[in-house]
């Protein structure tokens, strides 16, 4: 689990259990934070992917992360299509397979959190202070590696010259 996701656990999660084990009351405080939005948690596809055997599995649907282990057995379109489901995104499979208004309720059960959509931002050539130098070297191989075409050209143009000098 990423450390984001780790630091976005519900709120009532971590507070609910504590509760009713101790029963206790719950101050207004309490109250009022479990009455704003929770944070979801965020799980990139390759921490999702990794959750795709019959004992562990998590699909995405519609960009919302479902754990299904629970569900496998249940499932009346069986276990194997979950398991098939695993590691991609599955809402074209889904909704092929014409769920229900109930099942899509049904599903809200299962849900962990979200599919990171970030893009995925390629790694930038980075300028560092020798920058100059790191130009001139590269300049510097450059001429070395094509070093035949300055030489051709200075050659055609010493030739031309005396060319034209002798015609004088
Ligand atoms: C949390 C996720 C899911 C839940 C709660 C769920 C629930 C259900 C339910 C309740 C049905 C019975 C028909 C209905 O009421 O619509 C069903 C059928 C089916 N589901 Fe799912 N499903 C889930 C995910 C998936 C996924 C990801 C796939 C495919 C990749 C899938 C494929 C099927 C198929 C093929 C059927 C059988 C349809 C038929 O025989 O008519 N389900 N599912």
């Amino acid at each position: 689990m990423s450390a984001w996701a780790r630091s976005t656990i519900h709120i009532q999660e971590e507070l609910e259990p504590k509760f009713e084990e101790q029963n206790l009351q719950k101050s207004e405080s309490v109250k009022i934070l479990e009455s704003m939005p929770t944070l979801t948690k965020i799980f990139s596809m390759q921490e999702i992917s990794q959750h795709n055997e019959r004992d562990d599995c998590w699909v995405v649907i519609d960009g919302k992360v479902y754990d299904v282990t629970s569900y496998m057995d249940e499932h009346p379109g069986g276990d194997d299509v979950l398991v098939n489901a695993t590691g991609k995104d599955a809402t074209e499979e889904f909704e092929d397979a014409g769920h229900s208004k109930d099942a899509r309720e049904l599903m809200q059960q299962y849900f962990i959190g979200e599919l990171d959509l970030t893009p995925v931002i390629p790694e930038l050539e980075i300028f560092t202070k020798e920058q100059p130098a790191y130009m001139v070297q590269k300049l510097m191989n450059k001429v070395t590696k094509h070093w035949a075409v300055p030489a051709t050209i200075v050659g055609i143009s010493a030739i031309a010259g005396i060319l034209y000098l002798r015609k004088k």
